[in-house]
């Protein structure tokens, strides 16, 4: 695991985007995993600049995201599928064809979650996977539990995982209680993880989750089982690391 502690946003910023931007003149048709969050946006601008001023493509590129929230209106701000449309996908040469993000209107929650398993499966496996990290350590929408589930199912939100996601919708009764996400089985098969991390709330989790034992009881300590995790922080989300 590689961890990187920046002083400066900019290079925070400049670091995951150029990860991002090599991968794709090494291979233009990687297949990207990407999350939404506070922590990708600066870097998702980042690539936008980069794809308008020709030194970055994503025509042969694919992405397929993380989670989505259940039962938010098509179209409502606050869904994940809005957010990546809005923060890039709208602004760069991605084929919108090719972008994915869980369904969190289908009629059969089940199906769908079948359906996205067997695409990462057929599509797969994710060149790079942009991961956040949760307050309570999920990543995606895996929430700490007894056990966690490998595949892509329907997840009962913590109040803690509501109440950080409170700050987006009118009030905590706005936010959705349940989510669609990619299992952590899925998310450890990608052949590259980039954890972000901002924010000095972030500290005691960071530490626990790159530093602490490996458990189902804080899902992102898994990422320690994986062989090229890099873990970009800024220091206040870094500041207990040694
Ligand atoms: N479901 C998303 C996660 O996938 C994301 O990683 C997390 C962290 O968000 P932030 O980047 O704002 O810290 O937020 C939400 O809960």
């Amino acid at each position: 695991m590689n961890i990187y502690t920046f002083k400066h946003e900019t290079d925070f910023i400049a670091t995951g985007a150029s990860l991002i931007a090599s991968l794709l003149h090494t291979n233009p048709r990687s297949v990207l995993g990407l999350a939404t969050g506070s922590s990708p946006i600066g870097i998702y601008q980042r690539l936008i600049e980069m794809n308008q001023q020709g030194l970055v493509s994503f025509a042969k590129t694919s992405s397929y995201n993380l989670d989505e929230y259940v039962g938010l209106p098509e179209g409502h701000s606050e869904s994940y599928r809005y957010f990546m449309n809005d923060k890039l996908f709208n602004h760069i040469d991605i084929k919108m064809e090719n972008t994915h993000v869980p369904n969190g209107n289908a009629a059969d929650l089940e199906a769908e979650c079948r359906k996205y398993d067997t695409m990462l499966e057929e599509y797969g496996p994710v060149d790079l996977q942009i991961l956040g990290l949760g307050h309570n350590g999920h990543i995606g929408f895996n929430e700490p539990d007894e056990s966690l589930i490998g595949g892509t199912h329907v997840v009962e939100l913590q109040e803690k995982t509501r109440t950080a996601n409170a700050r987006f919708f009118p009030s905590l009764a706005d936010v959705p209680t349940q989510a669609v996400t990619m299992g952590v089985g899925s998310i450890l098969k990608a052949k590259q993880i980039l954890l972000l991390v901002r924010g000095e709330d972030k500290a005691e989790i960071v530490k626990r989750a790159l530093k602490g034992p490996i458990t189902s009881q804080c899902p992102a300590s898994l990422l320690q089982c994986h062989p090229n995790v890099v873990v970009l922080l800024d220091q206040g989300a870094g500041r207990l690391l040694s």
